[in-house]
């Protein structure tokens, strides 16, 4: 989120409960499987477990997520299950009120940590935590994290940070690689090993022998994972985005009802998409300009 804070889309930018079950029933016929609901924050949206819901009864989608602050899920985590949702992704970038608050402009922990157990009642097939590792604010607490997943059935996923949008011009400054994780872990005397989880997206995973949840890596930076991306992005308000990293969007919105145009329009977003974002990190400034469709992070959900 930028310091400026953002402004509310109106009622009538967002895409409405109709046409985003039948943008994914539109998808699914072409073979998309698998569909995670991020933000924006998701949890906002009143009718989320229903939109959910409408999805679950879609038969070639095996596998739907969330990704969210976690600061509402203490009152919609139940509705959630039962709706239909298999997993949840839930963002938590330090354990300390105060940097909780500095990191998330604003943001009480004590809401995310209720939010957390209320989502552990609820036997979600996993729990993640997102925890992006910036530089000089919650580097010093890669092993808080780490000794966390010793009494929780929670995966950890310590994040590199990615400069998109303003961030950018100072990326390298917050940036700490994240073989910096398992020094830490050598450090302490931590033995790990391999581990695969339930999930569609880049992370590595490893598990401390004895501890109940595991721990994994998402290196965007580091070490790209462009060659097996798979993901495509649709955002609130209806523009296909291929990349993260990509400026370009395509609005797909009007074409929700009529599958040939859509089909064209999904296929010319993949077309476009770049092999990968090594351009974006070089010369980002040429990549990532401040076009009309220019979106934070906070915008596209990651
Ligand atoms: N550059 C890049 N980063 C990604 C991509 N997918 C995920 N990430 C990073 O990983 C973070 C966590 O992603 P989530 O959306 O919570 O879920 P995921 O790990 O991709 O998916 P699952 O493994 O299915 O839980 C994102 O916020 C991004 O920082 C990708 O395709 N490209
Ligand atoms: C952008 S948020 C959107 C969904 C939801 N509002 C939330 O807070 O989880 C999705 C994920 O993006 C990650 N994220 C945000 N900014 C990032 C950055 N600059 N680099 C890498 N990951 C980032 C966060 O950790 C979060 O888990
Ligand atoms: S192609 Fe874009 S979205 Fe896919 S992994 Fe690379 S940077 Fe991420």
């Amino acid at each position: 989120m930028p310091a400026a804070g953002l402004d509310f889309f109106s009622q009538d930018k967002i895409m409405s409960q109709d046409e985003i079950v039948q943008l994914v029933q539109n998808f699914a016929r072409l073979g998309v499987t698998k569909v995670r609901l991020t933000g924006g924050e998701p949890l906002l949206r009143r009718d989320l477990a229903t939109i959910i819901y409408r999805i679950r009864q879609i038969p070639e989608i095996t596998d739907i997520s969330a990704t969210t602050n976690g600061t509402a899920l203490k009152y919609q985590a139940k509705d959630l299950k039962e709706a239909g949702l298999d997993r949840l992704n839930i963002s938590l970038d330090t354990f300390d009120p105060e940097v909780y608050k500095k990191m998330t402009r604003g943001g009480n922990i004590k809401h995310v940590l209720q939010g957390i157990a209320a989502a552990e009642r609820e036997n979600f097939k996993i729990i993640k935590i997102n925890t992006v590792v910036v530089r000089g604010e919650n580097d010093q607490e890669i092993m808080d994290f780490i000794n966390y997943t010793k009494d929780h059935k929670i995966n950890v996923r310590f994040i590199e940070y990615m400069p998109i949008g303003q961030e950018i011009s100072d990326w390298q400054q917050e940036y700490v690689p994240l073989t910096h994780i398992f020094d830490e872990c050598h450090r302490a005397g931590l033995k790990y090993s391999p581990l695969t989880l339930p999930g569609n997206g880049p992370a590595d995973n490893y598990q401390i022998a004895g501890y109940q949840g595991s721990f994994g890596l998402i290196h965007p930076i580091s070490e790209r994972f462009c060659k097996s991306c798979d993901r495509i992005r649709i955002t609130a308000d209806g523009y296909v985005k291929a990349c993260l990293y990509w400026n370009e969007e395509l609005n797909i919105r009007p074409m929700i009802n009529d599958f040939t145009a859509f089909k064209h329009v999904v296929q010319t977003a993949l077309d476009n998409k770049p092999l990968n974002h090594q351009m974006a990190m070089k010369n980002p400034q040429q990549i990532i300009s401040p076009a009309p469709t220019w979106r934070h992070m906070s915008q596209i959900g990651g």
